[in-house]
């Protein structure tokens, strides 16, 4: 290995202002390490294919002269990780020190950590450094026309042709990372499968949501691909009731673990399960009005061959717009204090890079919205969305679900199964008829005789026109209160 130095300051062995250091044989910088703290401004020069050593020890390749400086304080190790059929160069950083490294205000804690763009490394107590990546810090290997051009990262681009590049190696501009283009902030929620934060368009300043799945082992490049072939699909997807995915990236964290962020819409006011155990049940025209737009982002998904396969109140999500006086007139059977509320469904045809359909949702025990023809696992069409609907249409008007082990025997699976469901009395007494009959009719095992979405929304009860369309008197069932599930709101106070 070897070690020059062309410039430092005081804090740093020589005495010149820019500082390179090469690391390994190879004649690319693939980062640096910028001090920014006024009075010792430097720029140091991180080479590929070794580890650098920071520490005190003048044998150290960046001597560190603080007293809360180790000996050896940490160490850059730089780790190639293939990615989409392209090998990236990356630098791990992994602490050695009595005081600590911090990154981002966190210390790592004799912990390795693989650095980002736009990283803040604090060595000790105050010495100070932004990591950046350099532009041309990635190997094509193989066809360069091989690399996606999905345009989630920027195209390939030949270097400029110089003496240096190699005829194998070509360079090419590294790939926009999320933290490049977005300031994460605080979070917003999280769930089985991801934490979703506040993010920050560094450029228009747009507000927006970031979805950070859970890392996962980078041993299935295909999966990779297809997240991305599919995510391209769902971008194009633009509907005023369906949440807006904006960008998409998979991104190493460790030499065999990625992650996969989606950015999307941000929405303000929570999702349809909040609103539901708030109140217990819904009124009838506050869930015509909320289901009248539920089904308009459905029929959009459908007309293009997108199955969502997870509608539940937790994916439905909801932008209100709330009275800012009195005289302010609503715009549907809203709260008092409301003007208007907009539905955003939210999660949407991800389900399959989730692993398998969740069989209970957030409150333990609580039913699957999932159809017969997923419970076994069968072919399923477009129709598994209107029975979700239908569960979720069920349980906006009594506050609690169809289907339910408490309601049992049989199981909540055979129930589901069979479509084995009812309307209890005094819950279902005061609901319309046609309502019922619409329920009845996306309750149906047999998903080719299950209203489509079509169906759905041209059903009477949109229009209010009940008794003289509907062939049938619904029944309501008397059942022992101990036998009636417990409704969301019940189980949310558990
Ligand atoms: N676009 C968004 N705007 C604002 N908040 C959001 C957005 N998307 C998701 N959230 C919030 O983040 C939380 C977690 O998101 P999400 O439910 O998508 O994660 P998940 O792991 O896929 O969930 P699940 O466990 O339901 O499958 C939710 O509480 C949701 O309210």
């Amino acid at each position: 290995m070897s070690v020059k130095r062309e410039n430092s300051n005081e804090n740093v062995e020589s005495s010149k202002r820019h500082q390179t250091i090469q690391a390994g044989n190879s004649d690319q910088v693939i980062a640096k390490l910028i001090s920014l703290i006024p009075g010792k401004e430097q720029s140091i020069d991180l080479m590929g294919n070794a580890v650098v050593t920071v520490g005190r020890s003048r044998h150290c390749d960046v001597v560190l002269k603080e007293v809360d400086i180790s000996t050896i304080h940490c160490q850059l190790y730089t780790i190639q990780v293939d990615l989409d059929r392209e090998r990236r160069k990356l630098i791990n950083i992994v602490d050695k020190s009595r005081n600590g490294t911090f990154i981002n205000g966190n210390r790592l804690i004799k912990r390795d950590y693989l650095l980002k763009n736009g990283d803040r490394i604090v060595f000790g107590k105050s010495t100070s450094f932004l990591f950046k990546y350099t532009e041309n810090s990635d190997e094509i290997e193989g066809n360069a026309n091989s690399s996606n051009n999905d345009g989630v990262f920027k195209k390939p681009q030949m270097a400029a042709s110089s003496s240096q590049t190699s005829l194998r190696k070509k360079l090419k501009p590294r790939p926009t990372s999320v933290f490049d283009k977005y300031l994460l902030e605080r979070e917003l929620g999280s769930g089985h499968y991801a934490t979703v934060k506040e993010g920050i368009n560094k450029k228009t300043g747009e507000v927006v949501a970031v979805k950070i799945f859970h890392p996962q082992q980078n041993d299935d490049q295909k999966k990779s691909n297809q997240f991305r072939e599919e995510t391209n699909i769902l971008m194009r997807v633009h509907h005023p009731n369906i949440v807006k995915m904006l960008d998409s990236f998979v991104e190493p964290v460790s030499k065999s673990q990625i992650q996969k962020y989606l950015v999307l819409e941000k929405i303000n006011d929570g999702e349809l399960f909040d609103r539901i155990v708030k109140k217990v049940c819904l009124r009838q025209n506050e869930t015509q009005a909320l289901f009248k737009q539920i089904l308009e982002g459905i029929k959009h998904l459908h007309s293009q061959n997108i199955i969502h396969r997870d509608i539940k109140p937790e994916n439905i999500l909801l932008n209100i717009t709330r009275r800012q006086s009195p005289n302010e007139m609503q715009l549907g059977p809203w709260d008092q204090d409301e003007i208007d509320v907009q539905v955003k469904i939210a999660d949407f045809g991800l389900a399959k890079f989730t692993g398998e359909i969740q069989f209970t949702n957030t409150l333990c025990g609580t039913p699957s919205y999932v159809a017969p023809e997923v419970l076994l696992k069968s072919d399923y069409s477009s129709k598994v969305d209107m029975w979700s609907a239908g569960v979720l249409l069920y349980v906006c008007l009594c506050g609690f679900p169809p289907f339910s082990d408490s309601l049992g025997p049989p199981s909540m699976r055979e129930q589901i199964l069979q479509g084995k469901f009812a309307f209890y009395s005094p819950y279902w007494d005061e609901i319309d008829d046609s309502v019922l009959h619409l329920i009845s009719n996306l309750l149906v095992v047999n998903a080719s005789e299950r209203f489509s979405v079509v169906e759905t929304m041209n059903h009477p009860w949109f229009r209010n026109a009940d008794y003289e369309t509907i062939p049938m008197e619904p029944e309501r069932l008397q059942i022992s209160q101990e036998k009636i599930p417990k409704t969301y709101s019940e189980l949310s106070k558990i």
